[in-house]
Parts: C-alpha cells; structure tokens; sequence
C-alpha cells in the first residue's frame, strides 16, 4: 500500500481561525470583568488596496467580540490634524487598540505618527519602544504579520532553533521584525534585500525562506532546497488576460514539488495577520488594565 503524500499546503485560514477562537474565549471572560477590548483603525486617503484589508478586520473583530471602529480621513489631511485624532484616541479609555494603515500620503511623516500612538495600544508594534522592546527579547506588542508568520512554521516544525532561515526583504513591517523573532527562536538569521549579491545562492542554503518582497513569484524552485519550508507574505495583484487575482512572492506552482510545506496566496499569511490583529488587541486591553494608560494619567 502507497504511504500518503504529506501535508504540503500550510492552511492559514484554519491557524487563524484557531487562533480567532482562542481570543474570542479571552474576550468573552474580559467582558465579565467589564472591559469591552476595542480596536480602532485610522485611514488616510482611498487606497482600493485597503478596502479588503479592512473588511477582513472589520468581520474578523465582529467574529471574535471585539469591537470595531475606522476614521477614513481624506487623502489631503494635514499631518497636525492626524496627530490631533491619534492622541484623541490616546486619551479614549474604550479605545485599547489603534492602527494606522501604511503608507500614509508623502506630505505626512510616517514615523511621527508612529511615535505618537501610545505603546501600550500599539497594536501593530511600530511604535520604537515596542521595536526596541522585540530587539531586546522582551514580551512586547510584536508586528502582526511576522507573530502570524511564526505561528505557522511553530504549527508546522515544532521547535526550530539551530534551523537556517532566509528572510528576503527589510521592512519595518515585516523583514526586521520577522528576522528578530526567528532569532529569538533560535535560528540562524539572514536578510537578503534589493542590494544583496547572491540571492538566490543564500535562499538555496535555507531551511526556511520568508519572503516579503512585493515581487510577484520572484522565487521559484531553483532558489529552493529540496525540504525547506517556504513563508509566502507577498500579495501581488497581477492582471492575467482579462482577469486579475492575487499572487505571492514564490511562485507556487514551481515551489510545491520541491518544498516540504508552503503557505498560499490568498489563504496563507493573509488570515494570519488579521487573527493576530485580534490577539494583539486583545492583549493591549489586558496591558492597559495592568497600567493605566501614560497619556491619561
Ligand atoms: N500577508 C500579509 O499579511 C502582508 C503582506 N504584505 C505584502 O508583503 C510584501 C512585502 O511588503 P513590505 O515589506 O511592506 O514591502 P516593502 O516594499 O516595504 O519592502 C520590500 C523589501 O523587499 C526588498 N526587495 C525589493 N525587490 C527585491 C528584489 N528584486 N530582490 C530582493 N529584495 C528585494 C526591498 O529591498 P530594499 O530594502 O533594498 O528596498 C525591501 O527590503 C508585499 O507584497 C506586501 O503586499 C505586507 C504586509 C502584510
Ligand atoms: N499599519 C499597517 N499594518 C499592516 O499590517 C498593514 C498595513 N498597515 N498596510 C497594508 C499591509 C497589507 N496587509 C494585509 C493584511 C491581510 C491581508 C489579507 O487578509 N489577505 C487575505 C485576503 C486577500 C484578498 O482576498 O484580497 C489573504 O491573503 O488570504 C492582506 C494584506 C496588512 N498591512
């Protein structure tokens, strides 16, 4: 009899609904102490991108208790008017956490905005304390993308300490934190980025291969040993013929035989961030309660 083939595909639709289940049991218990965890998300400008971004947040919130509200502002706010609502929804007790969706139009200065959102209700952990915090090893409010990223090659490989990972990108978002917490879990870390010589040689040598690009399927089998396990963050709108759909950085299709697991795109690291964007919601209601909050003390 034929052994069956293994498990290849990475279901991120069924880790984010496991994990949206363990934060809905939280928010239930935290609302018979009377705290009613809020999420709050801040939109400059009409980026069509964001529209499902936000839907998937709004159901999400919805699904698991957690209550949700959005500023759409116009792309032309002032950077003074932003910094206005942000510390508003600072001082808001009903509000635990905020989120303000990247990019932000030029005319406005993207770190200052970060700096103001309170760290305790930074539930995207951009803010430089939460950075620092991640750098060094501490329990902080982490990126929601990387946590979820982590939490499938937990789900999929058990320990990996002493694994080598290529993470291929170095933004704020997701490349530098993603490369610190699979140093804090004990991996061999490098970051490949637009400059770096050799890619494709130091992908071939991973154990794991995150790629947060924005190239679509940039990656395909020949940057690949055979049994890495492949993190797909990239989600690129390409038009085919008459139609448009939605791929990653890896090219799926070449990947798959080679690899021993690989998430999709959509239904991979997508559902992950919105789930840990409850987690970690749920979590700056629990900080705040711990400490009332600086800014309104
Ligand atoms: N699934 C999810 O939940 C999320 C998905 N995304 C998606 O992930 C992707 C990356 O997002 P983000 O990190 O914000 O993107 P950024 O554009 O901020 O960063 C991209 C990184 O990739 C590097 N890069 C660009 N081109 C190449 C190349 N040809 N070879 C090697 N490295 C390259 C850049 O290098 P350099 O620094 O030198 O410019 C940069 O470090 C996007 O597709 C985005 O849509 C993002 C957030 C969440
Ligand atoms: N402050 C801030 N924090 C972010 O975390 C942030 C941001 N700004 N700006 C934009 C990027 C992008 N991002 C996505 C998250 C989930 C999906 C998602 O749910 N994707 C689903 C559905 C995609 C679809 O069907 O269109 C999937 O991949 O299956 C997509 C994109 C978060 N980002």
């Amino acid at each position: 009899m034929n052994t069956p083939a293994p498990i290849k595909l990475i279901d991120g639709k069924a880790a984010a609904a496991r994990v949206l289940a363990e934060v809905k049991a939280q928010v239930a218990d935290m609302k018979t102490q009377g705290i009613a965890p809020g999420l709050t998300v801040v939109l400059v400008g009409d980026d069509p991108a964001s529209h499902v971004y936000v839907r998937n947040k709004v159901l999400r919130a919805e699904e698991c208790g957690i209550q949700s509200r959005e500023h759409r502002l116009p792309a032309d706010t002032s950077e003074a008017s932003l910094l206005g609502l942000i510390g508003e929804l600072n001082a808001d007790a009903s509000v635990h956490g905020i989120l303000v969706q990247l990019p932000l139009p030029g005319h406005i200065n993207e770190t200052r905005v970060l700096q103001a959102i309170d760290p305790l209700k930074d539930v995207d952990g951009f803010h430089a304390e939460n950075v620092g915090g991640l750098s060094q090893g501490r329990d902080v409010l982490t990126p929601c993308t990387p946590a979820g990223c982590m939490r499938l090659l937990e789900d999929c490989m058990g320990d990996i300490s002493g694994k080598h990972a290529v993470v291929i990108g170095r933004s704020n978002i997701v490349g530098k934190p993603m490369a610190a917490l699979l140093l804090k879990a004990h991996c061999t870390v490098t970051v490949v980025h637009s400059r770096s010589a050799n890619l494709k040689e130091l992908c071939r040598q991973a154990d794991i291969v995150v790629a947060a690009v924005g190239r679509p399927r940039l990656v395909d089998a020949d940057w690949l040993k055979p049994g890495a396990v492949v993190i797909d963050v990239g989600i690129n709108r390409i038009t085919e013929g008459e139609r448009s759909r939605l791929v990653g950085d890896v090219d799926f299709d070449s990947a798959l035989p080679k690899v021993a697991a690989i998430t999709p795109v959509p239904g991979g690291v997508g559902p992950m961030t919105i789930a840990f964007l409850m987690k970690n919601t749920l979590t700056a209601a629990r900080l705040q309660q711990e400490a009332p909050c600086p800014s309104i003390s």
